[in-house]
């Protein structure tokens, strides 16, 4: 059976001007010999810039989204291939803001999941309810849609990263209980084993929404998390590597 490989992966969001590039340095000194896989997905413009001063560092670089063409005329976008090109391995896909800012559907994302695959990259994929969703009990069935329209056929553990992103727990301080944690990820991992077979066991299944330090082991000591997706902490190399530290110990 594929045990899946924890994954510790930072979001950098819309920040970080070359100065935010140290903060890799102190990552890559603090994390020589990492037990875990790091990621770090800073905005296009550094992605080049941050790949060449990791070199054969431990840390891997990705995306934070692409387009689903190879190339053409789409004024703004990049390329799956463009993103493998400067240097990323990985692309963050369907992430709540881009479907809320951008309008990005199901459909859309699943595009995009191809289009990675095309260009040899690893789609870390998204999915994640908001409040009212919650509110309304409909979280399993919006994440289970989610995922099954966000990923085409084809997927295996190698080539596949989930990650469960509560929109309400998005930059907001709110966590979802464990128990919450558990019940989305047992049944993320159900739905991939059925669709997937063995492969979907291997999947690493992140967890996202206002990871930090202080919070890190009680999430990753619930069974089918394999790592965080983080955002506002993985700006910070102490906070992040923090969190690292944790998902080693986990
Ligand atoms: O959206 C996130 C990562 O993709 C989570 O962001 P925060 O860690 O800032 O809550």
């Amino acid at each position: 059976m594929t045990t899946p490989r924890k994954l510790a992966a930072g979001n950098w969001k819309m920040n970080g001007l070359e100065a935010q590039l140290a903060e890799v340095d102190t990552l890559m000194a603090t994390h020589t010999t990492p037990v875990c896989d790091i990621l770090l997905c800073p905005p296009a413009t550094l992605i080049d810039r941050m790949a060449r001063r990791i070199g054969d560092g431990k840390i891997a670089v990705g995306g934070q989204d692409c387009h689903a063409a190879p190339s053409g005329a789409h004024t703004g976008d990049v390329s799956a291939a463009m993103l493998a090109d400067a240097g990323a391995t990985h692309v963050i896909l369907g992430h709540s803001e881009r479907r809320a800012d951008h309008g990005e559907s199901d459909d859309a994302v699943r595009d995009k999941v191809a289009a990675a695959w095309e260009a040899g990259l690893v789609p870390v994929v998204c999915v994640g309810e908001t409040l009212e969703q919650r509110e309304g009990g409909s979280t399993l069935a919006v994440v289970g849609g989610q995922l099954q329209g966000s990923i085409p056929d084809g997927a295996t553990a190698a080539t596949l990263v989930v990650a469960y992103e509560p929109v309400w727990a998005i930059g907001t301080g709110r966590v979802p209980t464990t128990e919450q944690i558990a019940e989305v990820h047992d049944f993320l991992r159900d739905r991939l084993s059925q669709r997937m077979g063995g492969e979907g066991n291997g999947v690493s299944l992140l967890y996202g929404g206002s990871v930090k330090p202080s919070n890190a082991a009680e999430i990753f000591a619930v069974e089918n998390v394999n790592g965080a997706l983080v955002g506002g902490a993985s700006l910070k190399a102490g906070d992040f590597s923090g969190i690292i530290d944790a998902l080693e110990q986990s």
